[in-house]
């Protein structure tokens, strides 16, 4: 509240008990001397209603920084603002009957669970999405960034930690998001003694200490999941992990519309048209090209946003994001479709694993990637399965050369697995040449003989590979285009794609 009225408020006490003070020496008029007490009750109420703490100087306030207060309330944010993560949202409807519902579970015994941690790309929505199941659930809203409990409240973090819980638990139902939860719940050194680590060790007593069905839930967000200690992912703690990716093109469509909906648009605007124009970009790319688009339309005094005012704000949010031109863009994402095409035709026609998914949407490094499960729970592998294993792993780069003579850098992993499994092979399995026996790589003189044998296996499965894929060009280029337009394809649509294949064997 308004210093002014502080002081103003003050000073009118002080003049009250000079007032009370005269009084009581001068004998004066009872209701005069209740008067001024009643007075000075109204002010202290005041005064005490507006939180006085705020005049105090930060360091003596035993309280939350600003940024966390601010957050401590109920939020008017909903699913309807997180458009294209369906199948994320699905997931949390049960959390949010947990919340709505606790008697229900209760009396089954059954036990929230009290952390969920969402990990990802940044600007992907992880933040919206905790806000919005506060939303939902009408419940309050705390939040904070790891990094602030160990850069900013140097010496304070553990105790910081636990005057969020105790706000959590005063005002339950709540949630209480951990932005870059990293920062405080990276892996722990031996000696414990860190700012850091008492900060996460504070944080894993919290978790424990509160009963599941008290109604506080704790969200964490991060884009380094490989990074936290695992301490923190034990049951009871973050046992929900849910991945949160870049957005596909119909996502992004969904996101347009989402952060259109308050907009004018020209008639001629295509927001499918957009959608495709914006391949690469998370949920935060696409909110404020909207947002500049709206800018510019503003600056030159038009009544609705138009082609230009869109292309305009792309242009500038894809100059901020990558020095990399459109036409690069391009021929990486050509690269990339033809090369994940040819992952999976290999794998289903050697039924090597279940493709389940392929997809261009960059994920981390890679530019595109082949979601697939071995094809049962196999405890045993065969020969013959390994190698199948190994071809599809190849499959990418036979791909480029087929359809490019040329190859890229981006199989530096599938040659990695490859070279991996084949050693193993040779080394582990006692399935090559060599003999059935086991080689300890640090015990050999030298290792040219396992070198050989790798490479054979190697050379036979690449070679398989390209046999294939050359007898199926017309599949790769099937697949390639249709991932180039929807950039994702199901297990359904593989199946249809490749409808006429029979399984080989080799
Ligand atoms: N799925 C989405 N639907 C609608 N808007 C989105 C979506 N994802 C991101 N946005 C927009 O981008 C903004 C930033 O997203 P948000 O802060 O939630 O990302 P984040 O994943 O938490 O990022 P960081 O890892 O950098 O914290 C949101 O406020 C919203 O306007
Ligand atoms: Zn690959």
């Amino acid at each position: 509240m308004k210093k002014n009225l502080y002081i103003i408020l003050l000073t009118l006490s002080l003049v009250i008990n000079i007032i009370l003070s005269i009084s009581y020496t001068s004998k004066a008029n009872p209701v005069l001397i209740i008067i001024s007490m009643l007075s000075l009750f109204l002010i202290g109420y005041i005064l005490y209603k507006n939180n006085v703490s705020e005049m105090l100087p930060v360091n003596l306030k035993n309280e939350l920084p600003p940024k966390e207060k601010e957050s401590n309330k109920k939020v008017s944010i909903t699913f309807r603002d997180v458009a294209g993560l369906d199948e994320v949202i699905d997931e949390l409807k049960i959390i949010i009957d947990f919340i709505n519902n606790t008697e229900k579970y209760d009396r089954m015994g059954a036990k929230i669970p009290k952390g969920i941690l969402f990990y990802g790309p940044p600007g992907t929505g992880k933040t919206l999405l905790a806000t919005a199941l506060a939303g939902e659930t009408n419940s309050t809203f705390i939040s904070a960034s790891g990094s602030e409990f160990v850069e900013k409240y140097v010496g304070v973090g553990a105790s910081r930690i636990r005057a969020l819980f105790a706000r959590a638990k005063k005002s339950t139902p709540s949630i209480i998001f951990i932005d870059e939860i990293d920062a405080v719940g990276s892996k722990r050194n031996n000696d414990n003694n860190s700012e850091k680590d008492q900060t996460l060790n504070q944080l894993l007593v919290e978790m424990d200490g509160f009963n599941s069905n008290d109604g506080i839930i704790v969200i964490g967000a991060t884009n380094r999941l490989d990074m936290l200690d695992e301490a923190l992912l034990r049951p009871g703690r973050f046992d929900r992990t849910i991945h949160i990716g870049n957005p596909n093109v119909k996502a992004r469509l969904e996101i347009l519309k989402v952060h259109t909906r308050n907009k004018p648009l020209d008639n001629d605007i295509s927001l499918e048209e957009l959608a495709k124009k914006t391949h690469g970009m998370t949920g935060a790319h696409l909110s404020s090209i909207c947002n500049e688009a709206a800018i510019l339309a503003v600056i030159r005094h038009k009544q609705r946003i138009g082609r230009e005012e869109f292309d305009e704000a792309i242009e500038r949010v894809v100059a901020g994001l990558q020095k990399k031109n459109q036409e690069i863009l391009e021929k990486e994402r050509k690269i990339a479709a033809h090369h994940e095409a040819g992952h999976a035709i290999i794998g289903k026609i050697l039924n090597a694993s279940t493709v389940e998914k392929i997809s261009i949407v960059p994920r981390g490094e890679a530019l595109g990637y082949v979601l697939n499960f071995p094809k049962d729970d196999a405890f045993l592998m065969t020969k013959t399965d390994l190698k199948n294993k190994i071809t599809m792993l190849l499959g990418g780069r036979a791909a480029e050369e087929i359809m490019f003579n040329e190859v890229s850098t981006g199989a530096e992993n599938d040659l990695k697995e490859a070279t991996n499994i084949s050693y193993q092979m040779v080394c582990n399995y006692g399935m090559s040449e060599l003999g059935n026996r086991i080689y300890d790589i640090r015990m050999v003189k030298s290792t040219d003989k396992i070198d050989a044998e790798v490479n054979k296996i190697i050379n036979y499965c690449y070679t398989n590979a390209k046999k294939i894929l050359i007898e199926k060009k017309d599949k790769i280029i099937l697949i390639a285009e249709r991932l180039l337009s929807n950039e994702i394809i199901t297990k359904e649509e593989i199946d249809e794609l490749m409808n006429d294949e029979k399984q080989m064997c080799v």
